[in-house]
């Protein structure tokens, strides 16, 4: 009887192997992708449905020794841990792609860039509010100085040879008016005069430089300044403008003093101070700063540049850094200069000399660049022709002279009048002034007049010049900037403007890549989740199934007779339909799946009082050897069959046809002796050792780590065959390599499984054992009630 019951299980061993390689019938249930792992999960119940289905279909069939020897749930559980090692490499597959998207990510230098446009930005910002409060003082001060064309009246006293001739002086000065003076006339009227500021014939050079200093530093804000000296021969413009080397003018002293100015701001701007000097005579201008007493004059034209400015090119620009340079560049320039012998002046000047400072600053705090010019026009003598005895040259000299300065008085008077058109081309002066003289430029004019009353009418004309020049209305200065610097702060103002548009796609990259990385990220969670659910879906399913092939093994061994029963059982049982396992309630954290086996497990000595069932009470050292194991050892055809299955097999002298097919196979694979160089399954070497009677198939079982593994799962009782103090079950689970997989949930979950169900509405419903036992009424059945 036991030898026909392990040549069934053998024979529905061979059964499930035929059918191992059973596929879903549906493609739809076949897994195709990663991310339809609802679907592969669901093709494994199918395909274990699909196998067992067939399994039950085809019956009992023969052993053939060709066949395979992997059962089909070593089968199943071999295809269940492919699916998840490429669910692994899938989800790995992914990680690469997440990793390589975030290292294509903007890196740290992307990230600093961001933050040094950011302070450059910031710093920007900051450079701007200061630029626009200094700006806002500039125009304040602006305000202050409305009408910037401003003349000041100066007075020189009588010189030695008027002293003598018993010249009186006709001017007098009010000492309670300042700004005021009187012109007696010849018949003993005054003429009230009033200027910005009047200097007495004792004020010194300090005196006027000191009311001169806060229009001429005005060029080192970046304001066009003009300054110029008017009046008759001989009254003192050169002394005023030029000085001398004891009484210096004022171009020596703003020089002076823009350079002094220049150090006092240099830790906010650097100044560079550039002088030219020409001369204007007989409508020709002429650089007083090249010596061309060996050659022609070189011709020089004033040419508008396209800021709008009136420049002179080819003439020369000196760079100046002290005093002391252009000290000596005034002299050259002066020595340079036309002059002459007229009965008015011993060295009257014959022409405009014009000299022009160019301050070219830089703000360090913003980059702010300015070019202003500084005008220091010494006049020529605005006396009339016919006051001087000339002839000849000196008269032609006279008439370019008269004629420059009527064209001077011409623009002055159009200022005056605000009309639309100013004629400053009406000559060389008037046209190289332009830029400086005007509305937006501050101008000041020094009217030099003659105390001596034979010069009362020239001193008349010239106050009266002066008076018409002083009512001129001009609005607020206005700052000139470089024009060359302003196209450069345009375009440094476009480039922010782009690198901030570029900042913002960074930002937006870094966003969108932010999101892509989360999205991936959240795919990978949910196949580490799919992959956990598969793994314990795999490990449900193994633990029942061993729960199931204990229970069937332990009914077979114990009760191999009355099969005629247990067949018709088992066919009831198994023409229910079989629904797809229970998924586990609960998720099993990961655990990996190896190769190797777990350590053995210490198995705790059974009382008495608790032995399992189906180990009676009394029974203790080998005695504990469970009486199924027993049985199947001291079987003298148990090593015949090629398979040893738990599976009960028809006695040949029954029908096959009708053979029992076991809803779960519980199979332990075996071998034939004559085929055992080739399987070092556990059976083969229990085999052995039971055969033997020694212990030495042991080793066979850990020779190989796989092969044991699965022996090992699918061996109902390994511990059986050496320890024998434990039952088949505690063997089993101890044996079992899901020994270290946490507790499942083994009181709640209740498996809707048919035979699983069967088996608790009938414990013993496929037990040849219990249907023995229920159809001789003689013998209780060992299997547990559930
Ligand atoms: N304020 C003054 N104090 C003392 N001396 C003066 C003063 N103004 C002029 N002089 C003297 O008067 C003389 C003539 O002055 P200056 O040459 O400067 O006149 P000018 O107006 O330039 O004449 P021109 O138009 O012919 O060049 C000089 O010797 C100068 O020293």
């Amino acid at each position: 009887m036991e030898d026909r019951t392990v040549e069934i299980l053998s024979e529905n061993c061979e059964c499930f192997d035929s059918n191992r390689d059973l596929k879903p019938s549906s493609p739809s249930a076949s897994v195709q992708t990663l991310e339809d792992s609802t679907i592969h999960s669901e093709q494994i119940e199918e395909n274990t449905d699909s196998i067992d289905d067939n399994s039950l279909s085809s019956g009992i069939q023969e052993t053939t020794p060709d066949q395979g020897h992997t059962l089909p749930i070593l089968q199943k559980i071999i295809d269940l841990s492919t699916k998840v090692q490429n669910l692994k490499k899938e989800h790995t597959v992914l990680s690469d792609q997440v990793k390589q998207t975030t290292d294509s990510f903007p890196g740290p230098e992307v990230v600093n860039t961001l933050q040094l446009l950011n302070t450059e930005h910031e710093l920007l910002k900051k450079k701007y509010l200061q630029e626009s409060s200094e700006r806002k003082r500039l125009y304040n001060e602006v305000i202050e100085l409305k009408g910037n064309i401003r003349v000041f009246c100066r007075c020189r006293p009588l010189n030695q040879n008027e002293i003598t001739s018993g010249s009186t002086s006709i001017v007098d000065f009010d000492s309670s008016q300042d700004n005021e003076l009187q012109v007696i006339c010849s018949d003993s009227s005054k003429k009230q005069f009033k200027f910005d500021h009047v200097f007495r014939p004792e004020d010194n050079q300090e005196a006027v430089f000191a009311q001169t200093k806060p229009i001429v530093t005005s060029v080192l804000d970046g304001y066009n300044v003009c300054i110029f000296a008017y009046g008759q021969t001989g009254t003192g413009k050169t002394f005023t403008m030029e000085g001398t080397l004891e009484n210096r003018g004022v171009n020596y002293r703003t020089l002076e003093e823009l350079f002094r100015i220049s150090d006092e701001r240099g830790g906010i701007m650097r100044y560079e101070l550039f002088v030219s000097m020409l001369e204007v005579y007989n409508e020709k201008i002429r650089d007083l700063l090249i010596d061309n007493s060996n050659q022609p004059a070189k011709k020089l034209e004033i040419k508008q540049a396209a800021e709008g400015t009136q420049e002179v090119p080819g003439l020369v620009e000196a760079h100046v850094y002290s005093t002391e340079d252009v000290w000596e560049l005034m002299k050259s320039g002066s020595r340079s200069r036309s002059v002459g012998s007229t009965n008015a002046n011993e060295l009257s000047s014959r022409s405009h000399c014009l000299l022009r400072v160019t301050v070219k600053g830089e703000n360090l705090i913003n980059g702010q660049k300015i070019r202003s010019h500084l005008w220091l026009v010494d006049l020529a003598g605005s006396e009339r022709v016919g006051r001087i005895e000339v002839e000849g040259e000196r008269l032609k000299e006279s008439q370019f002279i008269n004629k420059s300065l009527s064209a001077l008085g011409d623009v002055i008077y159009a200022l005056a009048s605000k009309t639309a058109h100013i004629p400053y081309r009406n000559s060389k002066l008037t046209h190289m002034l332009q830029s400086s003289l005007g509305g937006d430029c501050k101008t000041l004019m020094f009217v030099q007049i003659s105390p001596n009353s034979a010069d009362l009418g020239e001193t008349l004309c010239s106050l009266n010049f002066a008076s018409r020049v002083r009512g001129i209305e001009s609005g607020p200065a206005r700052k000139q900037a470089d024009l060359s610097e302003l196209f450069k702060y345009k375009q440094m103002a476009e480039k922010l403007k782009h690198d901030e548009k570029e900042t913002k796609k960074l930002q937006d990259n870094l966003q969108s890549m932010q999101l892509k990385l989360s999205a991936r990220e959240h795919i990978c969670r949910n196949l580490q989740e799919k992959v956990r659910d598969l793994e314990n879906q795999l490990a449900e399913e193994r633990k029942t199934r061993l729960k199931q092939e204990t229970r069937a093994f332990a009914a077979a061994t114990a009760q191999p007779s009355g099969f005629s029963s247990l067949k018709q059982a088992a066919l009831k049982t198994i023409t229910e339909k079989k629904p797809p396992l229970a998924p586990s309630k609960v998720r099993l954290p990961l655990r990996r799946i190896s190769n190797f086996l777990p350590p053995p497990s210490p198995v705790p000595p059974r009382k008495a009082g608790t032995a399992n069932p189906l180990i009676p009470a009394s029974a203790g050292g080998k005695e504990n050897i469970p009486k199924t194991t027993m049985a199947a050892t001291n079987t003298k055809n148990l090593m015949k069959p090629r398979r040893f299955s738990v599976a009960v097999r028809p006695h040949p002298s029954t029908t096959t046809t009708q053979a029992i097919q076991p809803r779960r196979r519980v199979s332990i694979a075996t071998i034939r002796p004559e085929s055992n160089t080739y399987m070092t399954t556990p059976l083969h070497s229990s085999a052995s050792q039971f055969k033997n009677g020694t212990a030495m198939g042991r080793q066979s079982f850990v020779r190989d780590s796989r092969k044991a593994r699965y022996s090992r799962l699918f061996s109902p009782m390994p511990e059986l065959r050496t320890a024998g103090e434990t039952t088949p079950t505690a063997a089993m689970r101890s044996s079992s390599k899901f020994m270290g997989s946490p507790p499942t949930q083994a009181g709640s979950w209740k498996s809707k499984h048919p035979t699983v169900v069967a088996l608790q509405r009938k414990p013993l419903v496929w037990s040849p054992l219990k249907l023995r036992g229920m159809k001789n009424n003689r013998r209780p059945s060992l299997l547990p009630s559930l």
